[in-house]
């Protein structure tokens, strides 16, 4: 089994850009689960059943572009409460996480639920209003028409929503390096996860 970094964090925190690089560099496999729970709601606001949406899902599906609006995140936040859902997709993410070779994984219950056994673990955060702006940012840069407000709405909802449920709520796993990005730069917040990382690494 390869070496499993664990990512988790709120919304617009910067896991997934961490994530991303952190597989790039070291050559390993990237999932961003929460993709799946975007997938699963885009379904179910086309009128499917949750539980059946997340047993039927389809890898191709995850791509997507779709899947980036802010009311799918909010569909995402809605499905992922539901315990059969969430539970539909760990033999997914789990066989991910055990690929050959490395695997970075990104959501908001990897080093909680999914790999509690993963070696290294990061928790990334920001402010609220922080995350609300790189998120605005993105989404105006994709051509969409939102306000700032509407996204600081989204965030503070989810938030409230994902560290709240009962099954796998959002929270740092009690060895997690927690990591707040707020006042870092991308590269910055890059470098500070990337030493975690090699302290924890065996050299190889
Ligand atoms: N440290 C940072 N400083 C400034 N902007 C950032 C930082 N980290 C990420 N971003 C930007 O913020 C947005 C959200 O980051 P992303 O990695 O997608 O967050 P998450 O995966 O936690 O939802 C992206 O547009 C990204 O480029
Ligand atoms: N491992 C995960 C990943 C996402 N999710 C849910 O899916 C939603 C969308 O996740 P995301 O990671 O795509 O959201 P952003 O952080 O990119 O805004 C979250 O608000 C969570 O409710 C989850 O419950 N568990």
């Amino acid at each position: 089994m390869g070496f499993t970094i664990a990512v988790d964090g709120p919304a617009a925190s910067g896991k997934g850009t961490i994530s991303k690089r952190l597989a790039r560099d070291l050559g390993f496999g990237h999932l961003d689960t929460g993709r799946l729970y975007r997938a699963v709601g885009r379904r179910m606001l086309d009128g499917m059943e949750p539980v059946e949406a997340a047993r039927t899902l389809n890898p191709e599906e995850l791509d997507d572009a779709v899947l980036r609006l802010p009311e799918v995140a909010q569909a995402a936040s809605r499905v992922a409460t539901i315990a059969e859902v969430r539970a539909a997709l760990v033999d997914f993410q789990r066989a991910f996480a055990a690929r050959s070779g490395g695997a970075v994984l990104d959501g908001r219950d990897i080093g909680t639920v999914i790999c509690p056994d993963a070696p290294a673990k990061l928790f990334v955060t920001a402010r609220p209003e922080i995350r609300a702006d790189r998120r605005w940012r993105e989404l105006v840069a994709a051509g969409l028409d939102v306000s700032v407000d509407s996204v600081l709405a989204d965030i503070r909802a989810r938030d409230e929503q994902d560290m709240n449920r009962a099954d796998a709520p959002l929270r740092a796993a009690d060895d997690a390096m927690v990591l707040d990005t707020s006042d870092m730069d991308v590269e910055t917040a890059i470098a500070a996860a990337r030493r975690f990382v090699d302290q924890v690494r065996p050299a190889s």
